[in-house]
Parts: C-alpha cells; structure tokens; sequence
C-alpha cells in the first residue's frame, strides 16, 4: 500500500481491463506525440505585426503565466494617448487579479515608448486648459498609483529607445531587461516639464553609490551585469554629489543615457544584445513563473509594502507640480515647436 509509484502503475493498467495489446500501443503513441508537442516552449507573447491595430493602440496577451502589455503605436515610436493611460491601468487591475505570475510591458517596432502622446494637450476641454491641467493630473495620479500598488512583478522588456513616462516609471519595476539599442531619454527641462512616475524620489535612490563602485567596465552586455564604458570619475565628489548629479543629469538636464550607462546607474537590470534580446529574455521570464507564485508575491509584498506610503505621496507632490508645469509657457511653446514642426498645428 505504501509503494505509491507501483500502486498508480497497478490501478491505471487494472482500469484497462481487456483492452487489446495493439489498441493500448496506438494509445500510448497518440499519448506520447500529443506530450511532446505540449512541451515545446511556445514563442513569446508577440505582439500584432507593424500595422495591424489588434487590440487597438494597447495589446493585452496572457499566457505562460504572463500578462503581457504591448504598446503598439510603432507609427507614432508608441506614444500614449490618454485612452492608452486607461487601458493599461485596467490591464494591470485584471492582471492583479488573474493567474498571472508576472506582468510585462513591452513595445511593438523600434520603440519601446516615446512617452505622452504630446497631442494629449491640444484637446483643450470648453472649461479651458486649467481644466485640462486639472483633469491629467487626477489621470497621472492614478496611472502612477496603479504601479505602486501593483501586486505582483513588474518587468519592463525595453524593446528599444524609451522616452518620459516610460522611463520614470521604471523605477517602480522589478526586473528591467534591455536591449543593447535601447536609450533612456527624461527631456522634462527642454519641454518645460518636471519629474514623474516618482522618478524626483526613485531615481536618486537606485542611482546609488554601490551601483557606480561596482561598474564594470568593458564587461560583455548579458553576462548577468552591465557593460559600460562610462568611466566614473570619482576624484574630489562625495558618491552622495555623484548620485544626485547623475539622476540630475537625467531628469534636470535631459542627459540620454544608453542601455549600458541606464545599467551602471541602476536603472536597468541587465543589456541583452539586440540579436538575441527576445530569446534570451523571455526564456528566463519563463523560467521564472516556475517559481511558487505564492512565495514570488510574499517576497515582493515585504520589499515594496515599506515604501508604499512614501511612494504616493512623491506621486501627489509630483503631479501638483506637474499641473502647473502643464499651464505654463515654456512647456505649451515646448509643445507647440514640436507639433508644428511637421505642420500638425
Ligand atoms: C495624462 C497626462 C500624463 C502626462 C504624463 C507626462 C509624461 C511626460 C513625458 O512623457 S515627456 C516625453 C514626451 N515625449 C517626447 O517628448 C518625445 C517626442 N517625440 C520625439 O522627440 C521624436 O518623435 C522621437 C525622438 C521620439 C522620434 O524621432 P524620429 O525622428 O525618429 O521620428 P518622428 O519624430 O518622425 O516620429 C514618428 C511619428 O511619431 C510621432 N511621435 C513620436 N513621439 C511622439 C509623442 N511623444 N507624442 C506625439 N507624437 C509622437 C511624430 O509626431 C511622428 O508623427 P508623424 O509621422 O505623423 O509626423
């Protein structure tokens, strides 16, 4: 009773009764093809060809316990329009829910995400651009609340160049896997913008001091590390100036950073060359809903719950600012020089 492999063995062979020897070896065969089959590794979650609007501006797959969240405007590098902020935050509220493990967003073409759609400011409410202002503030705030609450891992699989929003928020990530053609651009100065995605807070912070200590410089990108050839000068600055001067130099300045100097400063996991990127990164994805989703959620849940707090009120103070930013001159001729250039206005 107790040899429980033999008893199974036993009981399912006693089940067949007087089934014939040739109808039991068809049987075994059809078993075996249809196992080998199943046990292929699907491809990743792709997104809708260049073109194809499945699913619209925002695709939403599901499988292998990932919930995959694809932007895909590649005719506009990605860019998100105000329905996109809704359909992400209702994306990541069913993801909360379902049997996901992981959650990914990703970019469909060259673009990872070119941040705002930066036509969200011309549809001007009859009530006026403070009523604009007013409005995208409550939105932003809540986008940006979604992540912070978010219950399970966040991975961003940054396909390609990434600007604004799409980076700030990487800061609410867990894993951050990068293609080695992907940039990190924040150009709030020359749009006359300010921080968000609780970047004035989150940035500072990972850009720490062990991060740039531990540059290895000239490293082969994948090698579970970055491979940099900034070199960090360190003579004569205390780490803590050389911290805020590097996340200054992101969301002050406007600096660009590639996919090895976003690593060096903490801000990306790990640069995977581009030939191999998508292979590469979503085999260990899948690797990692092996993982006992219980015991994945509970770690997360004691590494994030200490910040939560901190984290919506960066969010509140940044999005106040944000409102004011969006009322002001330097960033409507920001915008204006911008749409105008290929005469959208
Ligand atoms: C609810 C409100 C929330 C607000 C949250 C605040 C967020 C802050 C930010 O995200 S700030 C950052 C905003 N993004 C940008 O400033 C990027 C603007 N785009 C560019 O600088 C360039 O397009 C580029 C560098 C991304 C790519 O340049 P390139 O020359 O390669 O390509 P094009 O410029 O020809 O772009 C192709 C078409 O895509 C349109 N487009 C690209 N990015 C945006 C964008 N962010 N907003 C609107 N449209 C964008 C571009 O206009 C082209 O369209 P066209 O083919 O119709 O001309």
């Amino acid at each position: 009773m107790m040899d429980l492999v033999n008893k199974a063995k036993w009981d399912a062979w006693s089940a067949l009764g007087s089934l014939p020897k040739e109808t039991a070896r068809e049987n075994y065969v059809d078993l075996v093809s249809s196992l080998s089959a199943a046990s292929e590794p699907p491809s990743p979650a792709k997104p809708a060809a260049d073109g194809e609007q499945a699913g619209g501006d925002l695709v939403v797959t599901s499988e292998n316990h990932i919930t995959t969240i694809t932007f895909n405007r590649p005719a506009k590098k990605n860019a998100i329009t105000t329905q996109m902020y809704q359909d992400i935050m209702l994306a990541l509220q069913a993801a909360s829910k379902d049997d996901s493990v992981l959650t990914v967003l990703t970019g469909n073409g060259e673009y990872y995400c070119s941040g705002n759609d930066l036509t969200n400011f011309t549809d001007i409410p009859p009530e006026g651009p403070e009523e604009k202002a007013r409005t995208n503030a409550i939105l932003l705030r809540e986008f940006v609340d979604c992540f912070i609450d978010f219950p399970k891992p966040l991975v961003a699989v940054v396909n390609g160049p990434a600007v604004g929003i799409s980076v700030t928020l990487l800061g609410l990530f867990d894993l951050v896997y990068a293609s080695d053609r992907a940039t990190f651009h924040t150009p709030f100065g020359p749009l006359g913008l300010s921080p968000e995605g609780c970047s004035s807070y989150t940035f500072p912070k990972m850009m720490g001091p062990s991060k740039l200590s531990r540059t290895k410089v000239g490293s082969r990108a994948g090698e579970g590390g970055c491979q940099s050839q900034a070199t960090v000068s360190l003579q004569g600055r205390g780490l803590g100036q050389l911290v805020f001067l590097k996340a200054a130099e992101m969301l002050i300045f406007g600096r660009k950073l590639t996919a090895q100097e976003a690593c060096a400063q903490g801000l990306v996991t790990e640069v995977f060359p581009d030939s191999t990127f998508q292979k590469e990164v979503w085999t260990r994805l899948r690797a990692y809903t092996k993982l006992p989703p219980n015991a994945v959620r509970t770690s997360r849940e004691v590494m994030r719950s200490k910040g939560r707090e901190r984290l919506h009120a960066v969010n509140a103070e940044e999005c106040g600012a944000l409102q004011q930013r969006w009322l002001s001159e330097e960033c409507t001729s920001a915008v204006v020089r911008f749409l105008s250039r290929r005469g959208k206005l």
